[in-house]
């Protein structure tokens, strides 16, 4: 790959879900392009993303994590929980300014990272991060998000108390969530929860995704 031509241009993936991303989202636009720049320099070389997904930020990570933008309620308290390099949470929050987030997540350097992101973004206001593992927060939200963290079993044993009694949980899962819903069925009935799966996608010109939506039964 060229390091001097942007990836855009040389990705016609990336620059068709880019441009479709903006074409939905115009005042996120800015924003947008400075989390992408960011994740693929800082990002990638902190370790937080692998070296061969630069060339599909745009079209893997940021689509992806968009996915959800027409399913969280207005104006909700949401965790994004084991965040990592900020996906789905930063996404979700340059997007929908109405929402405030926590992003979760243990590990040093990836805290360090979201810190130092928020702060470039100028997303101080809304945008936190909570330093701890899900299964050690107090912390009650109106919506759990998660992409790329754990089985939907271990998601619930971790997560059930900081969305419930009145909260949900959205899982990015992609074509894994008819699977996992049946996996977690019997702690699903025991802890009175019940699960569906969401079509959705973020632009009519991005490539759709599944998510599951977990509330008390
Ligand atoms: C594969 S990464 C996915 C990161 C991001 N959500 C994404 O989609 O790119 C999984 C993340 O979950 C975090 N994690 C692992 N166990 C966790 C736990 N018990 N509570 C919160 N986060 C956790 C890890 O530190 C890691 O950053």
């Amino acid at each position: 790959m060229n390091d001097s031509v942007p990836v855009t241009e040389q990705n016609p993936d990336e620059a068709a879900a880019r441009s479709a991303l903006v074409e939905r989202f115009p005042e996120a636009a800015d924003q947008l392009d400075a989390y992408v720049a960011v994740l693929a320099t800082k990002g990638i070389e902190w370790g937080l993303l692998g070296p061969r997904e630069g060339d599909k930020l745009w079209s893997r990570h940021v689509s992806n994590s968009l996915a959800l933008v027409d399913v969280l309620p207005l104006g909700s308290d949401v965790a994004d929980v084991g965040s990592g390099a900020g996906l789905p949470g930063i996404p979700l929050a340059i997007t929908r300014p109405d929402l405030r987030f926590t992003l979760v997540e243990p590990l040093l350097r990836r805290a360090t990272f979201l810190n130092e992101t928020i702060e470039e973004l100028g997303l101080e206001d809304r945008v936190r991060v909570d330093r701890i593992r899900a299964e050690d927060s107090d912390d009650v939200f109106d919506v759990v998000v998660c992409r790329a963290v754990a089985s939907l079993d271990k998601l619930l044993r971790w997560t059930t108390p900081l969305f419930l009694p009145n909260g949900e949980l959205l899982a990015l899962k992609g074509q894994s969530a008819e699977r996992e819903v049946s996996e977690a069925a019997n702690w699903m009935k025991h802890a009175k929860l019940r699960a569906e799966v969401l079509e959705i996608r973020a632009a009519a010109d991005v490539e759709g995704t599944r998510a599951i939506r977990v509330t008390r039964a």
